[in-house]
């Protein structure tokens, strides 16, 4: 849970393992510093007691001799008339402790008068004490008081430091006591030092001997620390409180009183340190490979899950895809799709190429290299197809492609226009609509014919008439209109059927149908028992020309009618020819045949009656 918590938030972690880590340190390392600082304590504390044992033997020292100086003092007054015994007692003094430069008799007048030895100590004789000497208010002090001071330290006139002993000298036999000067012990200071260190143990310290501030004497051993700390002992010799004992560590001191525990404290205690925060952050890296590789295996997990989906995905769309491919394949329409920019076949169904007798590959390199093999139309059509994408319409054309046998299969395609992935696509399907155009071709003439006769029937005389007029009007032509009539055709019912009747009617068309000859000539039933040809380019006289034919054929098929004259069915004709130019209408044409008509019947019937354009109508 835990390091569940630190792996999820790394920094923090390694923000705490960091923190404590310097705490851990800081804490040894100011453990290790009380530990060397109560062993310095301890050092102190026993060079302070060696100091003092020093300071202590010092004083025993000196009042011994002082205590021996002071006895030679008392005997002074046995003595002072001979001072042959006193003079052995000083020599036998000065044998006894070698400390001394020279015991000396001082009289009142402050001159010295006897020292001893001699040897080594000629300068100092007939020395006199001034009030300008260091030591003259010691002297009267010592005097005054009757009791033996201490000088302060001095220069020895033989060179080093020197102190003096002063012990008044007093004859008490006498009433009032007689002063008689001093008896002066002058000591070596740096004899008495190295004697005091070369008998005791702790010679091997290093010490300084101060009078106050100035440095007596000085003792150094090899293995003198430089530290910042020393310790110091007051030295009471003869009253004078004025010296001290300074001593400074060695390394032989520290190392008695010193361990090596503090070190290996601190070693171990680092290593133990540094060794747990190494394992916490191991522990924390071990955490965040953990989760990391627990993250992974997840991702792991849903990238397999994600493919196996999309694996799936892909084997349902390429199953739906081959089954697309197969429907496209098998569909009935041809199927071809042309990419935009440029513009190429990108795929065509196996229609397209089975329908027209070729492999894949042959039909592709048809297309690419000569297209107007496959569809004659090919070039115009592919310009229509670019504007077609141009402005992403849709339409459908009526096209026409041959086969490889030759065979010319009308297609209808429909092209839709598709944008997809930045490229413009027409998505063309094809169609055989033969069928459809026959049919549509069939209801076409249906709706043109005339159902009795097979002619074509009004509507289509309509339409044809206008188209030929325009057509006229173009070629500045001109155009020719026969108006045909059966003559007594109600009585021709009447007597013989409307059966009969519309026998002969067939009989009619079919003759005037196979004798039209020019291509365009085409003959309508205008209604009833009435006929039209029109007749394109015909002037008046090649209309009275077909008029003569029609009668013609009209006569050779000698259909018996028995109320007429003839004994045979005949017709009149109305014939009229008129230039296509502005101004006429194709109505004018047919009033104008009208009329010839009328005036055809009126004139006896069975003949024509012709309305050039010469006519005044
Ligand atoms: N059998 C048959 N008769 C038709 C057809 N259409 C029109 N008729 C007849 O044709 C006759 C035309 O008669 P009318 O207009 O009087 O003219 P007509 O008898 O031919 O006399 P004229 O034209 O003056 O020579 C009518 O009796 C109509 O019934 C048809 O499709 N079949």
């Amino acid at each position: 849970m835990l390091a569940q918590r630190a792996s999820r938030h790394p920094q923090v972690t390694h923000a705490i393992i960091s923190l404590l880590f310097v705490t851990l340190i800081a804490g040894i390392l100011s453990g290790w510093q009380a530990m060397l600082n109560a062993e310095q304590e301890q050092s102190k504390a026993r060079l302070q007691l060696e100091t003092d044992a020093i300071a202590e033997q010092l004083q025993i020292r000196f009042e011994m001799q002082a205590q021996a100086l002071q006895r030679l003092g008392d005997r002074w007054p046995l003595h002072h008339d001979n001072r042959h015994f006193w003079e052995q007692d000083v020599r036998a003094l000065l044998t006894g402790f070698n400390n001394f430069q020279a015991i000396e008799w001082l009289d009142s007048q402050y001159r010295l008068q006897w020292i001893e030895p001699l040897a080594g100590n000629e300068e100092a004789v007939d020395f006199v004490y001034t009030p300008a000497h260091s030591n003259y208010s010691v002297l009267k002090q010592a005097q005054n008081t009757q009791t033996p001071l201490l000088s302060n330290s001095f220069t020895l006139l033989q060179g080093g430091h020197g102190l003096a002993y002063f012990v008044p000298l007093y004859r008490t036999t006498n009433e009032p006591a007689s002063f008689d000067g001093f008896l002066i012990g002058v000591f070596r200071v740096e004899v008495l030092l190295a004697d005091l260190l070369r008998e005791e143990r702790n010679y091997q310290l290093s010490i300084d001997f101060r009078d106050e501030e100035q440095l007596l004497f000085s003792h150094r051993t090899e293995d003198t620390l430089q530290k910042s700390w020393s310790v110091s002992s007051p030295v009471l010799l003869g009253r004078n409180s004025g010296f001290h004992i300074t001593a400074m560590p060695t390394a032989s001191l520290m190392a008695s009183s010193t361990t090596h525990l503090p070190l290996l404290i601190l070693i171990s205690g680092l290593l133990a340190c540094v060794s747990l925060c190494y394992a916490l952050w191991l522990a924390l890296l071990s955490a965040q490979r953990l989760q990391a590789l627990s993250a992974s295996n997840h991702q792991l997990q849903q990238e397999i899950v994600r493919r196996q989906s999309v694996e799936e995905s892909l084997h349902q769309n390429q199953a739906q895809y081959k089954l697309l491919l197969d429907m496209t394949n098998y569909s009935h329409d041809a199927l071809f799709i042309i990419g935009m920019n440029p513009q190429e076949l990108v795929y065509l169904n196996r229609t397209c190429w089975i329908s027209l007798g070729y492999t894949e590959e042959e039909l592709r390199q048809i297309i690419a290299i000569a297209p107007a093999d496959i569809m004659p139309d090919a070039l115009r059509w592919s310009l229509e197809l670019r504007e077609l994408a141009e402005r992403g319409g849709n339409s459908i054309y009526q096209q026409h492609v041959t086969t490889r046998q030759g065979k010319t299969i009308p297609l209808e395609i429909s092209v839709q226009h598709l944008n997809r992935y930045g490229r413009a696509y027409l998505i063309c399907v094809g169609r055989n609509n033969s069928e459809q155009l026959e049919v549509a071709a069939r209801l076409q003439q249906l709706s043109q014919q005339d159902g009795l006769t097979g002619l074509y029937n009004r509507r289509y005389f309509d339409e044809a008439l206008d188209r030929e007029w325009r057509r006229a009007r173009r070629q500045s032509g001109p155009l020719g209109l026969l108006m045909l009539d059966v003559d007594h055709f109600k009585a021709f019912n009447d007597s013989l059927g409307h059966q009969a009747g519309d026998d002969a009617l067939k009989q009619l068309a079919k003759a005037m149908s196979e004798n039209l000859l020019r291509e365009g000539e085409a003959v309508c039933r205008y209604g009833g028992e009435e006929f039209a040809v029109i007749l394109p380019g015909a002037d008046i006289s090649q209309c009275a020309e077909v008029a003569r034919h029609l009668h013609a054929a009209v006569k050779e098929l000698q259909i018996a009618h028995p109320s007429s004259r003839q004994s045979w069915l005949t017709v009149s004709i109305g014939a009229a020819s008129l230039p296509a130019v502005e101004g006429e209408h194709p109505e004018s044409l047919i009033s104008l045949a009208d009329k010839a008509l009328y005036q055809a019947k009126a004139a006896g019937r069975n003949q024509t009656f012709l309305y050039g354009a010469d006519d005044p109508g």
